[in-house]
Parts: structure tokens; sequence; C-alpha cells
């Protein structure tokens, strides 16, 4: 009889996670996965899936605006109780569905918080369970802001579950969630929303001529956008909340009356007890080689607890891949090489980029032309009356590729991803002009950029 209850457990039941428990569960190993919550992880119940599903519902209301005038007369109001029952019918069914799934896969679904007792050791609701392997995969969590008043604030995982509309919010910080959530709350009928970003402009990696664009819409659509605004302490005032914040102009207060964690995620490995397993970890989560193999050789992690690529599903999915291939062949057989990654802010307009920023690729010192033209006069944005559209594709001289691209507008969130592809398949401008589109539609819109 085998010394380990398990070939391998996995500590997280996310998409980081849940396909390496699926892939060594299906090629015979024994394997266990734990959750401290309800499985599924951020993506489907606290992420990516139930916010696109409130974006889905205000995007109604952006629609009819845009056309308003036009023909499309009725204006559309959201009703938050409603909606979120609508986000539950989804984020209440995962939990089950992503378990049975597992345990019909032949997965041993377990719950509670793990611990490491030793380099093949964890605890779990006070048992010991031995295992040849183990895979992490235990997400990120909001930041510590060490401000006063930090347990004042919600985090995003609040926002997505609030009963009730919130009416005055302000979001701390200036990146995606900040810009999303406020987006949804606006819509949705909010009637103060601000958004207090330290930095000179929100959204740091996004392309900057678009993101001025994005501003002026956000500006247009009722939210208040500060920047150079560094939250200082939030405060109880009567029945309101003060937010200090730090401005070029002295510091001012903000009132409202709930504020919402959005200044960034970092690893959620702090009580790991990593030391013990004898594996490292620096500021950006766990070391990681190319092979997703920590420095503990018998344990692997993936996704946002691990300082690999971008905090994004779809990588933590591919790092998990990774990871179980070099599992199962028991050696470093297969390295991440990641493709171009396409990542988009779901505002609306949407902002979406996949490879090079014109900095980074000066920074290179590549030579390339800078295709960059707002569109609210293409026919694609006319015949939906969409007035914040445009783009920019960087193409590289001598050889055509496409070294980056950024779009603003609707079906960005497509077209990104067909940039993605080309880029991956090292197609050039002049390629891309050849594909014959279906028409009309926003891929046809490709050809015409490059
Ligand atoms: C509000 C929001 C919106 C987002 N929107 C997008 C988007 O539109 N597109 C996109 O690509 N990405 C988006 N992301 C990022 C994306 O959700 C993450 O990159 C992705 O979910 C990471 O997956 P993961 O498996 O690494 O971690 P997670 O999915 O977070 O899974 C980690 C799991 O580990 C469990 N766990 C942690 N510690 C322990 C322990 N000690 N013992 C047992 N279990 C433990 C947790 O309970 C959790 O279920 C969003 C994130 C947020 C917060
Ligand atoms: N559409 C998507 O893909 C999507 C959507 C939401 C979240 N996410 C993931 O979740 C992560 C976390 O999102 P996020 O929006 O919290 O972080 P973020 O890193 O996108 O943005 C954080 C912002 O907060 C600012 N900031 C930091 N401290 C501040 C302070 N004290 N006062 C004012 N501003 C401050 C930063 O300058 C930065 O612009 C993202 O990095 C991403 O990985 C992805």
């Amino acid at each position: 009889m085998s010394a380990y209850d398990f070939d391998l457990i996995v500590i997280g039941a996310g998409t980081g996670g849940n396909g390496v428990a699926r892939m060594t569960a299906a090629a015979g190993w024994k394997v266990a996965s734990i959750d401290s919550l309800p499985y599924g992880g951020t993506c489907a119940l606290r992420g990516c899936d139930p916010k696109k599903m409130l974006v889905a519902v205000t995007e109604g209301v952006d629609w009819a605006q845009n056309l308003k005038g036009k023909g499309l007369e009725a204006q559309i109001s959201v009703d938050w109780p409603d909606m979120m029952a609508f986000k539950r019918s989804f984020t209440d069914a995962m939990p089950r569905r992503i378990e049975t799934g597992l345990e019909k896969a032949g997965v041993a679904t377990l719950h509670g918080d793990a611990r490491f007792t030793g380099p093949d050791t964890i605890e779990l609701n006070g048992e010991s369970l031995r295992a040849r392997h183990f895979h992490i995969a235990t997400g990120a969590r909001p930041m510590t802001l060490n401000i006063p008043g930090e347990e004042l604030l919600i985090t995003s995982t609040d926002f997505l579950d609030l009963p009730e509309r919130p009416d005055r919010v302000v979001f701390v910080g200036g990146g995606f969630i900040a810009m999303e959530f406020a987006h949804i709350a606006k819509r949705a009928g909010a009637s103060e929303v601000t958004v207090l970003e330290m930095m000179e402009r929100p959204l740091g990696n996004f392309d900057p001529d678009l993101v001025t664009m994005l501003v002026e819409a956000t500006a247009e659509l009722g939210v208040a956008l500060r920047t150079e605004a560094k939250v200082l302490k939030v405060e109880k005032q009567g029945g309101e909340l003060a937010v200090s914040v730090e401005t070029p102009g002295g510091i001012k207060v903000v009132t409202c009356d709930t504020v919402v964690h959005a200044t960034g995620r970092v690893p959620n490995i702090d009580g790991l007890n990593l030391a013990a397993a004898g594996v490292e970890h620096g500021p950006r989560g766990i070391k990681v080689n190319a092979s997703m193999r920590t420095t503990n050789p018998n344990i692997f992690a993936a996704g946002d607890c691990a300082d690999s690529g971008p905090n994004l599903t779809p990588v933590s999915a591919y790092e998990g891949r990774i990871a179980a291939k070099n599992l199962l062949a028991g050696h470093d057989e297969r390295s991440v090489s990641y493709p171009p990654i396409p990542s988009v802010v779901f505002t609306l307009p949407m902002v979406a980029t996949v490879g090079l920023s014109e900095t980074a690729a000066r920074e290179k010192g590549l030579k390339f032309d800078t295709h960059f033209e707002k569109t609210q006069g293409w026919y694609s944005s006319l015949r939906v009356g969409a007035k914040w559209t445009g783009y920019k594709i960087l193409v590289e001289r001598e050889t055509g590729r496409i070294l980056g691209a950024h779009l603003m507008g609707p079906g960005a969130e497509e077209q990104i991803n067909l940039f993605a592809m080309a880029m991956g398949a090292g197609l050039t401008a002049n390629q891309i002009k050849a594909v014959i589109f279906a028409y009309p539609s926003y891929a046809s819109d490709i050809g015409s950029m490059v």
C-alpha cells in the first residue's frame, strides 16, 4: 500500500486548478481537489462571468441611448435586484456543476483551508494528507491598502452581490475593476459614481490615446473620474462615508454611501505556510520556472498565485495545462511560451489590446508604422450610433507583421481575438487584407485597420 493518500492534490478549484485535476485523473492518477469556498473559483463565481452578465444588462441601456432619435425611442432602466437574480441564475448553479464534473472525472472533491505542514503533507480540517505531488492554484485577493478605515471598503466580490443598487459610490483605484464596475453602476442608475486613480491616467497598461477617449466617454456617461488622486483614509461621518484624497491641489474629501476596493490584487498565498513545503515566493507570487514547477520539484503552481503570466482567466488555464503535462511526463517536457494575450476592459465602449504598446515597441528598437484613427464616421459605428470608437495598430515596416493592436468600441472584444490569432500565426498586414470577411460585420473592418 502506498504511503501517499493521493498522487496529486490540487489546492484551488478555479481555472488554474481544475484542468490539472481533470487531466491527471484522466491519466489514471489518484487525485484530490480542495477549495475553501464553493467550487468554481473567481472567474465563474466572483469575476469575469457574473460581471459580464451585469454588462449584458447595462448594454441595453447603452444601446437605447445610442439609438435614441434614430428610431429606438423607449429608454431602458435597470432593476438591480432582478439583475442580481439573473446573475445568480448562473452563479448559484456553478459550484455544484463544477464539483460534480470533477467527481465524474474521478477526482475526490474536498472542502476546507489547506495548509502545508511539510514538503509532501498538508493539513485539512485537522487531518493530515500526504501526496506525491501538489498543484497550487489559490488565486489572488484584494491587496491590503494599509489606510485608516480600510475595513469600510467593500470588495469586487461584495459589489457583485449587493442586494440593492448603490447610489453614491466611490471606486478606489482606476484599473479594470473600477472602470468596468463604475460603468455598470452608473448605467444601473446610481446618482454619483466617482473613480479615484492615483496615477495620471486610468488603465495604465492600455493605449493612452484610446484611454483618453474612454475617459471622455466615461465623463459623458456621468462618472466623475479623478486622476492623481491617492486615497488616504475612509471614515464614517454620520450616515455616510468620507473618503480623503491626496491631489495636486491638496487634500479633498468625497462623500458617498459605498466605497469599493479596486487598487489591485495580490497572490492569495499567506495562509499556505509555503515555507514548510520549501516553496519560495516573492511579491508577485509563488516562484515557478517555465514548466510551472516551484522550488519544490514535486509541487507546481499556476494562475494568479504564481509569479508567471498576466492575471487573466485564459492564462491561468493555459499555465495549468503546461503544469499537468509536466506532472504526467515526470520531467520538464513543456515550457510556457505565451502566444499574444488579448485583454479587454468591459466598459461601454470596450477597450481591447493585444501585443506591444507603442512605447514598448519603441523601447525594443522596432521600426513600425502606427495606424491610429477615430472611427465614429465608419459605417460600423454609424449603424449602431456608437460615438467613441477607434483603433491603433502597429505594423512592422520591414516584415508587415502586426506588433500590437489596440481597439475601442462595439465589436472590439471579438476583433481583438482575430488580431491575436493573426499575430500568433505570424500573418502580415497584406495577408490580413486578403481575408474575405462576412459583411457588414466588425471583423470586416480589420482589413482597413492594418
Ligand atoms: C472582479 C473580477 C473580474 C475579472 N474579470 C476578468 C475578465 O473579464 N477576464 C479575465 O480573463 N479575467 C478576469 N478576472 C481575472 C480572473 O478572474 C483570474 O485571473 C482567474 O480567475 C484566476 O484563476 P485562478 O485559478 O488562478 O484563481 P481562482 O479562480 O481565484 O481560484 C483560486 C481558488 O483557490 C481557493 N483557495 C485559496 N486558498 C486556498 C486554500 N488555502 N485552501 C483551499 N482553497 C483555497 C479559493 O477559494 C479559490 O476558489 C477578473 C477578476 C476579478 C476579481
Ligand atoms: N476584464 C478583465 O480582464 C479584468 C477585469 C477585472 C479584473 N481583472 C483582474 O483583476 C485584477 C485586479 O483589478 P483591479 O482593477 O483591482 O487592479 P488594476 O491593477 O487593474 O488597477 C489598480 C489601479 O489602482 C491604482 N491605485 C493603487 N493604489 C491606489 C490608491 N491608494 N489610490 C488610488 N488609486 C490607487 C493603480 O494605479 C491602478 O491603476 C486585474 O489586474 C486583472 O488581473 C481583469
